[in-house]
């Protein structure tokens, strides 16, 4: 069995909890991740029923393989309790907590799953390593719309306001060893832009991306999956430690570069990530 943290984390897709014929297309869909939520895609009005209908889809299950999170209010919403108790009871395979500001708010939420943040607060961005670093956190995810409007930051195509922010994502995730999932790309209907926001974002270092819309999976999981050429150096690593002139040697020579055995590890990572 995939251990835990080696879980792909390439493709999340966010849904409205009260949106049933999305749940049940998600179960068809080869997100690796499907987020219910109960946070802001839901009206005011409906967030009893969405939790109502997130807890029906967690005990009704069907989604294979696929890793099921819960995108439950903040804490200090008039939902947030409510909606913490259902995951206590109906046990997805984690919760994501929005709007979390520090470190020390997460000590008090008693959740029996593992706990994915949202970073998108001011706040969250700058107390990025020790909220990576409290026990039970399993994941980071960037938040970015909040972040824009909470702090004037026009993104651009380039995203470059927050680049700093997704590198210090990535650090904060490596270090405390979770996973740490990109922001979405809003625009549904422009695939260069999210080609460009997921090949950028596999370029930092992150594990996948947060999705808004089926039509994002494909492109989002091809995008951090390896590439042929990527693999095909891969077995050239490979097979240029197993030869026994090597059997010896830490660095060596493969393709007219120098490979160390670091380079071995992670081209083994690469082929075990094969689509
Ligand atoms: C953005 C949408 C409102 C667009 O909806 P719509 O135009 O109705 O979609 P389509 O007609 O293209 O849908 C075609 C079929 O696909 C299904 N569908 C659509 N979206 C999803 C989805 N997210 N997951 C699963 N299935 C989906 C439709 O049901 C149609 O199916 P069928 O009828 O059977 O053919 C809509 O896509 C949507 O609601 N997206 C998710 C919005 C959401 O969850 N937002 C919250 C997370 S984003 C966020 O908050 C980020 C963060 O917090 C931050 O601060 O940045
Ligand atoms: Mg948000």
């Amino acid at each position: 069995m995939t251990p835990e943290a080696d879980r792909p984390r390439r493709s999340a897709l966010y849904m409205p909890a009260t949106n049933a014929r999305a749940i049940a297309k998600a179960r068809t869909l080869a997100c690796d991740v499907v987020i219910l939520d109960l946070e802001d895609a839901v009206a005011p009005d409906m967030k009893t029923a969405a939790r109502h209908a997130a807890a029906d889809a967690v005990r009704a299950g069907g989604f294979g393989s696929r890793e099921l999170v819960v995108r439950v209010n903040a804490p200090d919403t008039p939902w947030g309790a409510d909606d913490l108790a259902m995951v206590a009871d109906a046990r997805p395979d984690a919760v994501l907590l929005p709007k979390v500001r520090a470190a020390a708010e997460l000590g008090a939420v008693a959740a029996p799953v593992p706990l994915w943040v949202m970073v998108e607060t001011p706040a969250a961005a700058l107390a990025i390593a020790g909220i990576a670093a409290v026990p039970g956190v399993a994941a980071l995810v960037l938040g970015l719309n909040d972040l824009a409007e909470a702090t004037g930051i026009h993104p651009g195509a380039d995203r470059l306001p927050f680049q700093p922010l997704m590198l210090q994502a990535v650090l904060a995730a490596r270090a405390h060893g979770v996973a740490v999932l990109d922001g979405v790309t809003n625009a549904i209907d422009d695939p260069a832009l999210f080609a460009a926001e997921a090949a950028q974002a596999r370029r930092f270092g992150f594990d996948g991306k947060t999705l808004i819309h089926p039509s994002q999976v494909a492109p989002c999981n091809a995008a951090f999956s390896p590439s042929p050429e990527e693999i095909a150096r891969a077995m050239r690593i490979v097979a240029a430690f197993d030869d026994p002139a090597a059997a010896d040697r830490g660095a060596i020579r493969v393709g007219g570069e120098m490979v160390e055995r670091l380079h071995l590890a992670r081209a083994r990572r690469t082929l075990a990530q094969r689509p």
